[in-house]
């Protein structure tokens, strides 16, 4: 495949395996199993993120128009989940494939030592020729504990396992300039760092099943490319889209990765909701850090210490107007940093290698 990636995330949505009517598209998941297969059998290592179980769920069952929203997700995931799964199970059988269930919450990303459990569980099923076949686990996770939408999910199984790139399949053919639905718009085909202006081409709403919508694609899309993995966003609804995607032929978004980043710095990366103290630093501190130099964010740059952390945990550095500015692991407690603000030969607060700058 002239693209020569050895492994992929590929992220299915509600939309590219549900029909009009609501109804699970079988003949749309077999032809994208059929690509999967095909790939693997090419030595490619694939990890499947599907979406799909409440949709699936929604052709199972009537939920009463009385339940709330939660519950009724709730119902139709869990029983729209296993349909799903025994869809995918069959059709991979069929070229003797196994596939695993994998169904995750966002805690599972939060703690280090949690993150690793579960990396090490994918690359164990990946050692063992299993895809794995990850989805939110809706059941559990309600409210504050969810995920924006599976893109966010792709987007940190692909930094988790250091894939060579995240192919997210929707029902448009990529990113569009203007209203996918309007003639004159066009596909953006490639897109190189942060393009300040893109959330403007992007309308708020969403397709007829999806939950995120093309802003949070897009958003995760930057982040992921930004971290050293290429991301596509192609349509999943047309005839052998992967095929023909890393073959090079195919009309979509196409992300270009920055330079590759450490495993530790992926994982900080994906932790702001993990993180605990805020930092405020000062112009000349934030320009330095943000320069793409390597350098440590030293005590001489810090104007405040805005909320209490411990040595080890992941804090956030704010600008003088509160700004993100990225997110790194403390070497020390907020009490010594307290004492060393505005200090000159002080210690680092965080090593260059853990600090991961989020503009
Ligand atoms: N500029 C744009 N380019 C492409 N799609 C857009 C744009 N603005 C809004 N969209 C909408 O985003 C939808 C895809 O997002 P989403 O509903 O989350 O899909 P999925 O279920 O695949 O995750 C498209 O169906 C499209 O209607
Ligand atoms: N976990 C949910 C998917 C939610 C979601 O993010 O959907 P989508 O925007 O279609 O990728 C499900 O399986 O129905």
């Amino acid at each position: 495949m002239k693209l020569g990636y050895k492994k992929i995330v590929v992220k299915v949505g509600s939309n590219v395996i549900t029909k009009a009517d609501g109804l699970p598209d079988e003949a749309r998941i077999k032809h994208l199993v059929n690509q999967l297969a095909e790939l693997k059998k090419l030595g490619i290592e694939v990890i499947l993120v599907s979406s799909g179980a409440v949709a699936s769920g929604r052709s199972l069952i009537k939920v009463s128009e009385r339940q709330d929203a939660v519950s009724a997700r709730q119902l139709l995931a869990s029983i729209g989940q296993v349909k799903l799964i025994n869809a995918y199970s069959n059709f991979f059988s069929e070229h003797e494939i196994k596939c695993a269930q994998v169904l995750v919450t966002k805690e599972d990303f939060r703690d280090r030592a949690h993150y690793l459990n579960m990396k090490n569980c994918l690359q164990i099923l990946l050692t063992h020729d299993v895809i794995p076949v990850v989805n939110e686990n809706d059941v559990v996770s309600v409210t504050e504990l969810m995920f924006t939408d599976n893109d966010e999910l792709a987007g940190l199984i692909a930094s988790m396992l250091n894939a060579d790139a995240l192919i997210i399949l929707s029902n448009v053919n990529g990113i569009y300039n203007g209203d996918p639905k309007e003639d004159g718009s066009q596909v953006i085909q490639e897109i190189k760092g942060s393009v300040s202006n893109l959330a403007s081409f992007i309308q708020t709403g969403k397709s007829q099943f999806g939950r995120g919508g093309m802003v949070t694609k897009s958003t995760m899309a930057q982040k992921v490319a930004k971290l050293g993995i290429s991301v596509h966003i192609a349509n999943g609804t047309t005839d052998h889209v992967l095929i023909a995607l890393l073959k090079n032929d195919l009309i979509h978004t196409h992300f270009i990765p920055e330079k590759i980043k450490s495993g530790k710095k992926k994982w900080i990366a994906h932790s702001e909701t993990s993180a605990k103290g805020v930092v405020q630093l000062n112009e000349g501190a934030k320009n330095v850090l943000i320069s793409g130099k390597a350098t440590s964010l030293l005590p001489v740059g810090i104007i405040a210490i805005q909320s209490d952390f411990q040595k080890g945990d992941i804090i956030k550095i704010v600008d003088e107007n509160n700004n993100l500015i990225g997110l790194g692991i403390a070497e020390y407690g907020s009490d010594k940093a307290r004492e060393r603000i505005g200090q000159k030969k002080q210690k680092a607060l965080v090593h260059y290698d853990y600090f991961y700058a989020a503009i």
